[in-house]
């Protein structure tokens, strides 16, 4: 028998176990309060405003529980829906009379709501006997009609940390617990949708730690890991073992952590598993020396170690290797928009560097590493692919390294531009100059003419001259030799 959803199993009863939405019921309570004392609200509908899974029809039906309704509960965005509405309201108060419990209306998907439908309930509004409430995601896409007829109540998006504080609870009614990481990773994934998250933590605990990570951190990824190191493990050829990690997204020490996990359930002749270690152990020291001096070239011996040099380590099992997470892992996982951002990066450096997507994948990995231990080089790459601050954060996975990265980059960038108006400037000062020289040489030219045709008399009559002149000079020297 499949087992009950956990979010309908451990949906809170009462209020009190509403996890962080206190302002939101405190409002709640009083307008249901308002109906009781006979006196009823002056706005005879409620709308619980909120993201998903933030705890609306919970509060519904807690406050029903509490308070003595019973809970008619239809949906806004079906047609009929307004019909239904109004038999209730007509018989609410003849049951009333009758001392049957009173009914508080639900209308769920308020924001999905038919304009038809919309002016039908606004009227039913105006004549309502007891109280309506209604649900919606989108305040502002609940028509007007019926918005203008109701309070509105907000709901906050949860945090992870109320989040992790609902699953806990669950865990611990459940007696079961999960990896702390999967749950932080739980937690994250939903933004703020308690009910996404629950469902998440059902399929994790039913399924096992291993499918865990499959289910949760895998299932985005360009190639999982889990199927490379199954081709990884299943061949003894070097090509093919360097073949299987392609495309896997992840840094080489991570995945140096998954095979060094798996290792042993490969290989059963110990002295093969020494192999394999010795040449994980080698590709550990090239990795570290990457680190220490920056020189990324080296991860490729590093991965080479690890696949092919692995892989042809000894005999390994037959069939079936079943595939586990490092203990220490560290989830690569992705969300919807982490995936756009991811994807808007490598279109980046396909176009910039020229590249295919496989190449621009471990060129996004080289990246990390640049952005993690080199800062200042980071920051030309940020100019170079002109990445923004969510990309760089992206990349980093750190926001404030991001920031640091992301300041230097717009020095970069300031000085970038300071230099081409200073290119400019110069530009247009030899331009300029190149110009008053043409003006110059022009005008030089012509007073060359000028000059030159002066010159050319005062140069004749030199010439005149300056034959004696000469004559004369040599003349006195010959005079002064032969005086001497
Ligand atoms: N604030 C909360 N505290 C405790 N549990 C919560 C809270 N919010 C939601 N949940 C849990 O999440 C599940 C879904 O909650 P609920 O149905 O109240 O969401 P909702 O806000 O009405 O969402 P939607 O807008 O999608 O209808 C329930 O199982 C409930 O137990």
């Amino acid at each position: 028998m499949p087992e009950v959803p956990w979010v309908e199993k451990y949906r809170p009863r009462r209020l009190r176990d509403v996890i962080n939405q206190t302002k939101a019921l405190e409002q709640v309570k009083a307008w249901i309060e308002a109906w009781l004392s006979g006196n009823p609200p002056k706005k005879k509908a409620l709308i619980l405003a909120g993201p998903p899974g933030s705890g609306k029809t919970t509060t519904v039906y807690a406050i029903a529980r509490e308070y003595g309704f019973e809970i008619i509960e239809l949906n806004a965005s079906d047609d009929r829906t307004y019909e239904k509405v109004e038999r209730y309201v007509q018989a609410a108060y003849t049951l009333d009379i009758l001392g049957k419990r009173r009914k508080l209306i639900f209308l769920d998907e308020a924001d999905n709501m038919e304009p038809s439908g919309a002016r039908e309930i606004a009227k039913l509004i105006d004549r309502a006997r007891n109280p309506i409430v209604m649900g919606a995601n989108r305040y502002w896409e609940v028509p007007r009609e019926v918005r203008n007829k109701a309070q509105i109540v907000q709901y906050k998006r949860l945090t992870q940390r109320d989040i992790i504080k609902g699953l806990v609870r669950i865990l611990h009614a459940e007696g079961k617990t999960v990896p702390k990481d999967i749950l932080y990773e739980i937690a994250k994934r939903a933004n703020g949708d308690m009910r996404a998250a629950i469902n998440d933590l059902q399929t994790v605990v039913s399924g096992g730690a291993g499918d865990a990570v499959e289910v949760l951190a895998y299932r985005d990824t360009e190639k999982s890991v889990f199927q490379a190191l199954a081709q990884l493990f299943a061949t003894d050829n070097a090509k093919k073992a360097r073949m299987a990690v392609l495309g896997v997204d992840m840094f080489p020490h991570e995945l140096l952590e998954w095979i060094d996990e798996n290792l042993p359930y490969v290989y059963y002749r110990p002295g093969d598993i020494a192999k394999a270690y010795e040449a994980l152990s080698r590709a550990d020291i090239y990795l570290s020396r990457a680190q220490r001096t920056g020189n990324y070239g080296l991860w490729k011996y590093a991965t080479d170690l690890m696949t092919a040099g692995v892989a042809v380590a000894g005999v390994k099992k037959k069939g079936f290797v079943r595939i586990y997470p490092p203990k220490t892992i560290k989830l690569l996982t992705e969300s919807k928009a982490e995936r756009s951002l991811r994807d808007s990066i490598l279109k980046k450096i396909m176009k910039e560097m020229h590249m295919a997507k496989p190449e621009a994948l471990e060129t996004l990995n080289v990246l990390r590493a640049i952005f993690e231990y080199n800062p200042d080089m980071a920051a030309h790459f940020v100019v170079y692919l002109d990445l923004d601050l969510k990309e760089v954060e992206f990349i980093t996975g750190d926001a404030e390294r991001a920031r640091t990265i992301w300041g230097k980059s717009m020095n970069i960038e300031k000085k970038l531009k300071e230099r081409s108006r200073l290119e400019e400037h110069v530009r247009a000062a030899v331009e300029e100059r190149r110009e008053e020289k043409a003006v110059e040489e022009e005008s030089e030219e012509s007073e060359e003419e000028e000059v030159s045709e002066e010159e050319l008399q005062r140069a004749e009559e030199e010439e005149r001259v300056d034959k004696p002149k000469k004559k004369g000079k040599q003349a006195t020297l010959f005079d002064f030799l032969g005086k001497s």
